[in-house]
């Protein structure tokens, strides 16, 4: 795999002549055939009440870039866990984690939490806004967090909200949008720093099943748009329907 680099804060792939440092080497997402991410005999156990309680036991996968993958599997079977690996918030047993070209299963915890803040964005079932900050004001804080500089972030906000269709929303507070809407900011906030990858967990729970579709669609859109990548857990099988690649857990595997 080549190793370009990016540019700092654009999303462009560079040719090699133009080539300049950057603090984390991330290879060029021209390159579309090569996975994201693959996972290699993943093994994550947990102590429970002095018994080990052994949650992933050989875990192989792979995203492909620009694809929308689902999760699923019945409650407690260890989609989260594996997100959460996957994100570069935990650490396997056993196995190996390649995210881009980032070893997550030997780095330390201040390296992933470099590569998971300019490469990867999360959402979860509840939203998690910050209450009293407006739609915009959410979005403008993950950027802030981002370490994007301030002067890009008035038009890429305004560009994020619009593209979850939250145009005429922007100066909302989340008690003034709906769960879909709240969702949507979520969404906007997860893209705003450009991330490679977007992880979320169970991101319809919460929404009906009309709503649930219309963040499936701005999924698609994302996909198309801002090039990512996105690996989400449900139990919906109307939302299965839509996924490029489903895996099943089973007993701590995937079956096919
Ligand atoms: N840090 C932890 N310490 C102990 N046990 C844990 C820990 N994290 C997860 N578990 C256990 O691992 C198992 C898998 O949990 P996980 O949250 O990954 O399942 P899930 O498939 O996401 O479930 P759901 O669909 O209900 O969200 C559960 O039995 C859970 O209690």
């Amino acid at each position: 795999m080549a190793n370009w680099f990016r540019k700092k804060n654009t999303s462009e792939a560079l040719a090699p002549e133009e080539v300049i440092p950057y603090e984390i080497h991330v290879p060029s997402r021209a390159h579309l055939d090569s996975p994201l991410l693959t996972v290699t005999g993943v093994q994550r156990s947990f102590q429970v009440g002095g018994e080990r309680l052994d949650v992933l036991k050989g875990i192989e996968m792979e995203l492909k870039p620009l694809q929308l993958v689902m999760l699923k599997g019945r409650s407690g079977s260890g989609k989260t866990t594996l997100l959460n690996l996957i994100g570069g918030l935990d650490q396997p047993d056993e196995g190996e984690i390649m995210f881009l070209n980032h070893a997550f299963h030997l780095g330390s915890d201040n390296e992933r939490t470099l590569v998971r803040r300019k490469e990867i964005g999360f959402i979860f079932q509840s939203f998690a806004l910050m209450p009293l900050l407006s739609a915009w004001e959410n979005v403008e804080l993950a950027l802030r967090m981002a370490g994007v500089p301030r002067s890009q972030w008035k038009e890429r906000v305004a560009y994020c909200l619009e593209l979850v269709g939250l145009g005429k929303r922007m100066h909302h507070r989340p008690f003034e949008l709906s769960g879909g809407e709240q969702q949507r900011v979520a969404i906007a906030k997860a893209i705003a720093h450009k991330p490679s990858l977007i992880l979320a967990d169970e991101p319809t729970a919460e929404l009906d099943s009309q709503m649930g579709a219309q963040i499936m669609s701005v999924f698609r859109n994302m996909i198309a748009t801002e090039q990512v990548t996105i690996c989400m857990t449900t139990h919906d099988p109307t939302i299965l329907e839509v996924a490029d690649h489903v895996y099943e857990m089973v007993d701590g595997k995937f079956v096919s």
